[in-house]
């Protein structure tokens, strides 16, 4: 139903009041993005913490205000359906010459939803697609990225110009120096190649800033050769900066920009054109997730569930179970063809498990907002979701209503003649590889083997499975985060090797935890009995009892003990918390360790490694975190 006429001033009032309601939005956004460059120069890393944080929240509090703002001065929601749809009408005529129309559209969705009734907002009314292209958007300000290009064989000059293209106020200790390396490191990472007449470096004119890093972010162009690369800035051990390494590649860039790690602050006038640039580094990063790097979180997700729809229409198989140990808390489910997972809380939860929805829903948030560290998977939450009903596996229909009937509507909503599947509240999160399962899959390659190089193998994956489960231990550790069930089935393998968690109901603060060393059996009866003789309060961990859980089997055992024997012990986990608690801050690197430049000139030493070994005598890529030569006040 087009309107033919756009002729109610309220409609045209409520629309501009949306649009004042988003660019309110994005102007506070973009501000305290922008202060991240002087936090990252006066070394403020607890205030980029602070900020990194807060901003996630910065989209609710808008939306509030502005759903307030049209009730009181429009009493929108009483509106009839007519002038809706020339709000919207409106809407898009305010989004002609809109710098950031996609997220403008979000906002919209966004604020109507809220004030609409469920039966009301049909297609019509909100921006199922969007309606603004985002082409050739220009800014008006910075652009979104410059070109460089090595006159004379002078590749370091070009390096060092777009360094000081930033305009950092503090110095480098050796900026020549570190742009030579960097030079070396782009010769040989595009190998023995003629250089062409094209050949330049092209950046984003924004550094991206997270934690006690900033990082440029650009492409090598040679020919038809085009290779992604990233220099992380950091303060050095004198306070002076220091161009850190250098990463090349979908791969190493996909590290940087992971889905377990916290969300990049940078100063975009059309974010929309950064995501391109960026997409042409990471064509197999889904525009959702890079949105969502970027800090925009809300449109992120608002793409996710356009891809989610899309992946629908174009698929047949049906939801299932998924594959693992069922969760006490949580009833997880998947779509074989499709490489996320979809968890739901369950209504009650059998002993030991003591929590309510509630808490579940602060541990989860709780792991939202905090560093994770490249170890700690990010959630999309989503209210209300509507799945097509002859999609679903009978088993996890039964499950669902079994273990969540609270949380499930099964009915027609939107009148249309197909039988829905409602979830009142779910989290979607990567799909991964539970590490009980990779575990089980090799140690019954190693039991009866193919051949002796399948058993090789197998033997091999298994002892970089259980070296990485402990660096990621480690990881987060060094983030203050203890994970609470450290059991394998509640660890996972990325595509890219890493091993991230992803249970989080148990999930506390180290410091908010008591380690502690079992006390010696008083008397046999205490040896023999098999309840605890000692006392525990409701924060104390006892690391060597978590022996028996995760060693059982001998081929994992001695993986695990070659490596990780520390985390048995309470003295390893109270010395970190002791470091913590004292205001020092670990360095947790997004990138392996061996890919630093020339570590000796900067004076710093391997026994600051939380792993205490020094990163290239693992065989599986090392723990990333390291004590950093600067200590937050
Ligand atoms: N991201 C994921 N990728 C693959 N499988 C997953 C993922 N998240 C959960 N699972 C599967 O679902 C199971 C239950 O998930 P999860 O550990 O989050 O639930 P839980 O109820 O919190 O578990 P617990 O009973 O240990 O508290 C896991 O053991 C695993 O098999």
């Amino acid at each position: 139903m087009f309107p033919q006429r756009l002729d109610s001033p309220l409609a045209y009032g409520i629309a501009k009041a949306l649009i004042d309601g988003f660019n309110r939005h994005y102007r506070l956004f973009r501000a305290e993005s922008a202060r991240a460059k002087h936090r990252f120069e006066t070394a403020d890393w607890a205030g980029q913490q602070r900020a990194q944080r807060e901003r996630i929240e910065f989209y609710a509090l808008r939306v509030a205000e502005a759903v307030a703002r049209l009730e009181k001065e429009f009493r929108a929601g009483t509106q009839p359906m007519d002038v809706w749809q020339q709000v919207k009408l409106h809407y898009i005529g305010l989004l002609v010459d809109h710098h950031q129309p996609e997220l403008a559209e979000s906002f919209f969705n966004s604020v109507t939803i809220k004030i609409l009734h469920r039966a009301y907002f049909q297609n019509d009314f909100i921006f199922v697609r969007p309606a603004i292209s985002t082409e050739y958007i220009e800014p008006q300000g910075a652009p979104t990225y410059r070109a460089y290009y090595p006159r004379d064989g002078s590749l370091a000059g070009s390096v060092m110009q777009l360094v000081n293209g930033f305009g950092l106020i503090v110095p480098f200790a050796d900026l020549a120096g570190d742009a030579q390396q960097v030079a070396q490191a782009v010769l040989g990472a595009l190998g023995p190649v003629r250089l062409r007449a094209n050949f330049q470096l092209q950046v984003l004119s924004g550094l991206f800033f997270r934690n006690k890093g900033a990082y440029v972010v650009g492409r090598v162009l040679n020919g038809f050769t085009e290779l992604p690369f990233a220099l992380p800035i950091l303060h050095g051990a004198d306070g002076r900066l220091v161009i850190d390494a250098a990463l090349f590649g979908e791969d190493e860039l996909q590290m940087l920009f992971s889905f377990a790690r916290a969300y990049f602050m940078v100063d975009m006038e059309v974010p929309s054109a950064w995501v391109r640039f960026l997409r042409a580094l990471m064509p197999h990063k889904p525009r959702a997730e890079l949105y969502s790097a970027l800090g925009l979180a809300k449109q992120g997700k608002t793409l996710f569930y356009r891809d989610f729809l899309s992946h629908l229409n174009y698929s047949s198989d049906r939801f299932r179970i998924a594959p693992g140990i069922p969760g006490m808390v949580m009833l997880v489910f998947d779509l074989p063809s499709f490489p996320y997972v979809f968890k739901v809380i369950k209504d009650f939860y059998p002993p030991p498990k003591d929590t309510t929805r509630e808490q579940v829903k602060r541990k989860y948030q709780l792991v939202k907002q905090h560093d994770r560290v490249g170890r700690m998977a990010d959630t999309l939450e989503y209210s209300e979701v509507g799945f097509p009903l002859d999609r679903f596996e009978p088993a996890l229909v039964d499950e669902l209503q079994r273990f969540a009937p609270s949380q499930v509507e099964i009915g027609d909503r939107d009148g249309n003649g197909e039988m829905e599947l409602v979830i009142r509240h779910v989290y979607i999160e990567r799909r991964m590889i539970p590490l009980n399962i990779l575990l089980a899959e090799c140690l019954e390659q190693i039991a009866q083997p193919e051949s002796p190089a399948a058993a090789e193998r197998a033997q091999q994956q298994l002892t970089q499975a259980v070296v990485e489960y402990g660096h990621a231990i480690k990881d987060m550790v060094a983030a203050n985060i203890f994970p609470g069930d450290m059991l394998w089935k509640n660890f996972g393998l990325t595509r890219g090797g890493k091993v991230v968690f992803y249970d989080y109901d148990e999930i506390e603060y180290l410091t908010d935890c008591q380690f502690r060393r079992v006390p010696p059996p008083r008397c046999e009866e205490d040896e023999l009995s098999g309840e605890p003789w000692y006392s525990v309060g409701p924060r104390d961990v006892f690391p060597e009892t978590f022996e028996p859980f995760l060693l059982a089997n001998d081929h994992v055992r001695a993986a695990f003990m070659a490596h990780h024997a520390d985390l048995l012990d309470a003295a390893f986990w109270q010395r970190h918390k002791e470091r913590i608690l004292a205001g020092h801050m670990l360095d947790v690197f997004p990138y392996d360790e061996r890919r630093r430049f020339s570590r000796a000139q900067r004076g710093e030493s391997d026994a600051d490694d939380v792993a205490g070994m020094p990163a290239d005598a693992d065989p599986a890529p090392a723990s990333n975190a390291r004590a950093a030569a600067a200590t937050t006040p």
